[in-house]
């Protein structure tokens, strides 16, 4: 039966409140108005981030709402407008949007978004500042501006990415979030936009959950001669060996602060570190674990509401660099089909040339060839498949630190 233009009942999970269980809801999802698209979700994964805001310290975290941000699913329906997508196609939600006109996508220096972010950051949507999304008439809020734990979602049209039907959504889904984030794909993600690791550089990963080892992944493609991963969690250790990671250390081991450790094991600090965890503390030891003159830290983790960095700024003073990324620095509706494409080995190398100048594709280019052609790792973070209905207990996974990524197949 045709559900375009209907409001459609389908199942979701419901974060009523802060830290209580999430309900599996019968919610009512309204047809999509000018400039948005109502889609399928076929499979969702969960990230750290959905946790953070459904733990009640997101500043941006509105109760009850549907969260969710990294997935995959099919258009059902397209509101006035809408161009660039038809029902019937492959997309991936982009929780960052890129319209291509406003300040901050002409300006060629970020990958943020101005175009919908006013409505994104309090679960509305632009047109009327409403949410689609009620349970018998109750509005329930969206979420970073894609609530994929819904099977039926509506979104802005800027972040939506179209991409090869081929590519099997129960995998590319990842590329929705956490792996683009901090992995390379032929010199994008945080390795490549934010920080340039070069070859022969040293590394500190600072958390091994799916970022920091995308981070490690991407770092070694870029030629890094030692990685050092720091968690405290020990059963990390042996499976980020396989993303790349050559040195371990648990903070927990030392009585020496974690900066004065890496330091003295690197004659002087690491060349680039990155915070993949989210906690000020450690932020504050990813930059002064940087070498003098030239260590750079970027900030991928997201810390909860009230907490600020801090440091001395004598750290600055004496040339240590303090970035942050958001989704690896990528543009979401024109670079995610790119990754996906890159999952299926199907991009050409002629575009990807094109971004290079031509001394560096002199000098760089069997690295570059070897890293254009080298496989995309994205199944490899999938440790577990789930459904929506066991949703909570797949958060548990995540808190006890048991897993990667969990898919959830949204209709089973
Ligand atoms: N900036 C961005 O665009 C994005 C940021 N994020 C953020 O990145 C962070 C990581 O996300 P995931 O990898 O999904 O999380 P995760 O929970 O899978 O991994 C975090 C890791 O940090 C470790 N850890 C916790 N406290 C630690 C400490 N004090 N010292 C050392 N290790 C510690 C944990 O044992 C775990 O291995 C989160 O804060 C998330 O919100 C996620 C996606 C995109
Ligand atoms: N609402 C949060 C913002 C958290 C945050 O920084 N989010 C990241 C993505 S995390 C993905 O898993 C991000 O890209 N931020 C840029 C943005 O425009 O939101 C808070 O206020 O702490
Ligand atoms: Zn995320
Ligand atoms: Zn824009």
């Amino acid at each position: 039966m045709a559900t375009q233009g209907q409001v459609i009942t389908c199942k979701a999970a419901v974060a009523w409140e802060p830290n209580k269980p999430l309900v599996i809801e019968e919610v009512q999802v309204a047809p999509p108005q000018a400039g948005e698209v109502r889609i399928k979700i076929l499979f969702t994964a969960l990230c750290h981030t959905d946790a953070y805001t459904w733990s009640g310290k997101d500043p941006e975290g509105l109760f009850p709402c549907i969260l969710g941000h990294e997935a995959a699913g099919i258009v059902e329906s397209v509101g006035e407008g809408v161009t660039e997508v038809q029902p019937g196609d492959h997309v991936i939600p982009c929780y960052q949007a890129e319209c291509k006109e406003c300040k901050f996508c002409k300006s060629g220096k970020t990958n943020l978004c101005g175009k919908v972010r006013v409505a994104t950051g309090v679960g509305v949507m632009l047109t009327d500042r409403k949410s689609r999304f009620s349970i018998n008439g109750k509005p329930i809020y969206h979420f970073m501006g894609t609530s994929t734990f819904s099977q039926y979602t509506v979104v802005h049209d800027v972040s939506v990415a179209k991409i090869d039907p081929v590519a099997p959504l129960e995998k590319v889904c990842l590329l929705g979030c956490g792996v683009p984030t901090g992995k390379h794909f032929s010199r994008l993600g945080a390795v490549w936009n934010t920080a340039k690791v070069e070859q022969g550089s040293i590394v500190a990963v600072f958390g091994l959950g799916t970022v920091g080892l995308a981070v490690a992944e991407g770092a070694k493609a870029a030629g890094a001669s030692r990685i050092i991963g720091i968690d405290i969690d020990t059963k990390k250790f042996d499976r980020a060996k396989d993303f790349g990671v050559t040195e371990f250390i648990n903070p927990k081991d030392h009585e020496k602060p974690i900066q004065q450790v890496i330091v003295d094991l690197t004659d002087g600090g690491v060349d680039y570190s990155f915070e993949c965890i989210g906690n000020v503390d450690v932020m504050r030891a990813a930059l002064e674990c940087c070498h003098k003159g030239w260590g750079t830290s970027v900030i991928v983790g997201v810390a909860a509401s009230g907490q600020e960095i801090s440091t001395r700024p004598f750290q600055l003073v004496t040339g240590r660099v303090w970035k942050g990324t958001a989704f690896g620095g990528f543009k979401s509706r024109s670079q995610v089909p790119l990754l996906v494409d890159k999952y299926l080995k199907k991009v050409s190398a002629f575009s990807a040339l094109l971004n290079l100048s031509d001394n560096l594709i002199y000098s760089a280019f069997p690295t570059f060839c070897l890293l254009f052609f080298q496989e995309i790792k994205v199944d490899e973070y999938i440790t577990h498949n789930s459904t929506l209905p066991e949703i909570n207990k797949a958060f548990d996974m995540m808190h006890e630190g048991m897993c990667l990524r969990v898919v959830l197949d949204m209709f089973v």
